[in-house]
């Protein structure tokens, strides 16, 4: 662990990493710290700030490469020169030998190679930085592929996170770097890359989007032989499409690219909307084509290893923010953000939906076709976290996910018009959400559990009743104490009115008596109207 950090501390000081840092927005002690840091002795060379950062994160290895490629498409939290330069991270592991893969496979399935497999080949087909993979032929004669993750890489991992950790807390310190949320960060990032050592999820993964998809034109996904799959070890059908990044290759074999285009739209919406699981890592090398009907091209999508769901009500508000945005409502945008609990509900509704009109609006200005929904959503998530949206890990994905599915789509037909592929989508299927078929998929939804709860019904009836009655009888109890207390009040009222005219009474009397007796000589008038004072006090 040492050993890395003394690593660590070397490639950041000939990086000159603390230039990043914006000293103006220090405490004093740590400004004080960075002035006399013998960082400074390095020389700071000609390199922008991103181009150093991204040379680093390479010289650090697999995992913060990785790192770094996850937070190039963190628009919402990195300027936008750091971001662009982070896109260009490279993985640059060697392969490891296919002595050790074959090793592992033995391992891992508990039986020899010449047991699983007709044939392995050791060359591997590729090599990222968390596996490698091999192509075999079973005794049964399928061709598949042996994906094996990369001996000790989770001991690397661990060790790495550890320190990305450190330094995040550090980070946590700083108040303008706070508002990056950096543990949040790390944390996300953790999960995702634990995932990925995980080869069991990735075949769930992949057998679920193939259920998805079956007998699908859109989509073919590669079947899993479970009998050979374990934590560490993957066996999936071979696949041989032409990779979608090979345009002229797809163009010799006769593909429409404007269909293949439009497909993809269409296969992101089906996935979020109809299935709610999508595949999250759809960059190019991920993806590839099935050309043996050109006007009918299939896409072929492996390493399911990062998907990503919404809850029904993410979907709901999904699909209503983009109508709405496309409606140029943006008063219904802000409110429906704010109903979402995407942002915290004492947002003013005007305010926010003038900064999110201030946003969108030259955005609108272009024709359908330069419009980017990933940007869209880009832009809609960081005017809201001006006012206090909570990064949301589901809808990052998403909004990354949709860039890569445009970013692709406009490669392959520079004028996909992505509206007027996703807004018939969208409208059908708000329309049955809504409408009597969604009402009948609720109903079906929640049978099973009604169902469980039918048998407790009467004591549930019964019970229900008789907290009604309970209820019933507290609120009667609390309605006669109030009236009681009521009539309580008016006779203290009525009380204090006959005291307080007893006491006028008797006190003009008593006022009265002098000036009576010397007028009339008579006593017997002030006396009555006393006795009646009196009486009036005393009752
Ligand atoms: N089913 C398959 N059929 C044919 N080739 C495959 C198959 N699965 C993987 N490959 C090949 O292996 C390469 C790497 O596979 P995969 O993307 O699953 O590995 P990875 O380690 O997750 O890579 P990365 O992290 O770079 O995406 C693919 O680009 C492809 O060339």
């Amino acid at each position: 662990m040492s050993l890395r950090l003394v690593r660590i501390g070397w490639v950041i000081a000939r990086h000159r990493l603390d230039t990043l840092v914006p000293l103006e927005r220090l405490p004093w002690w740590m400004r004080g710290l960075m002035w006399f840091s013998p960082l400074r002795l390095f020389p700071l060379g000609s390199r922008s700030r991103g181009e150093r950062l991204r040379l680093a994160l390479e010289a650090l290895g697999p995992i913060f490469v990785k790192f770094g490629q996850m937070l190039s498409t963190r628009r919402d939290l990195l300027p936008a020169d750091i971001a662009d330069e982070l896109k260009r991270l490279q993985d640059q592991v060697p392969p490891f030998p296919g002595d050790a893969a074959a090793a592992r496979v033995e391992k891992e399935l508990e039986m020899t190679l010449a047991e699983a497999f007709a044939s392995f080949e050791r060359e591997p087909l590729a090599s990222a930085s968390i596996a490698q993979v091999h192509a075999a032929r079973l005794h049964s004669g399928e061709d598949v592929v042996v994906k094996i993750i990369r001996p000790g890489i989770s001991r690397v991992m661990r060790q790495d996170m550890g320190l990305m950790y450190q330094v995040a807390k550090l980070l946590a310190k700083v108040p303008d770097a706070r508002r990056l949320r950096p543990v949040e960060v790390i944390r996300d990032y953790e999960a995702t890359l634990f995932d990925e050592l995980d080869l069991y999820k990735e075949a769930a993964n992949t057998s679920q989007l193939k259920r998805n998809f079956k007998d699908s034109p859109l989509m073919y996904v590669p079947a899993i032989y479970w009998a050979f799959t374990r934590r560490r070890v993957m066996v999936q059908e071979r696949i041989h499409g032409v990779p979608v990044a090979h345009i002229d290759t797809l163009v010799a074999h006769g593909t429409n690219l404007k269909i293949l285009a439009e497909r993809g739209v269409e296969i992101f919406f089906t996935q979020v909307f109809r299935d709610n699981f999508f595949h999250a890592d759809m960059h190019p090398g991920n993806i590839f084509v099935n050309c043996n009907d050109g006007e009918s091209p299939q896409y072929v999508a492996i390493d399911c290893g990062i998907v990503g769901s919404l809850t029904r009500e993410d979907q709901d508000y999904l699909a209503r923010n983009l109508l709405a945005f496309f409606r140029q409502d943006y008063y219904e945008v802000a409110a429906l953000h704010i109903e979402s609990g995407w942002v915290g509900e004492n947002t003013r509704a005007n305010e926010f939906a003038a900064a999110i009109r201030t946003v969108c609006e030259p955005i609108l200005e272009k024709p359908l076709k330069d419009i980017s929904f990933g940007q869209v959503l880009l832009g809609l998530f960081q005017t809201a976290r001006r006012f206090n949206m909570e990064v949301q890990p589901q809808l990052v994905l998403l909004q990354k996910t949709l860039l890569n599915i445009e970013g692709l789509g406009r490669q392959l037909y520079p004028d996909l018009d992505l509206w007027s592929t996703a807004k018939p989508f969208l409208e059908r299927w708000m329309k049955e959400r809504t409408g009597p078929r969604g009402l009948w998929d609720s109903i079906k939804r929640q049978a099973p559990e009604l169902s469980t709860q039918l048998p407790e019904l009467p004591v549930l009836a019964h019970q229900a009743l008789s907290r009604m009655e309970y209820g019933h009888r507290q609120r009667q109890r609390q309605v006669d104490a109030v009236s009681d207390m009521r009539h309580h009040m008016s006779r203290q009222n009525k009380r204090q009115h006959r005291l307080r005219l007893g006491l006028i009474v008797l006190a003009v009397a008593l006022a009265w008596q002098p000036l009576s007796s010397w007028a009339t000589g008579q006593d017997w008038p002030v006396l009555a109207a006393a006795a009646m004072g009196l009486l009036l006090l005393a009752w």
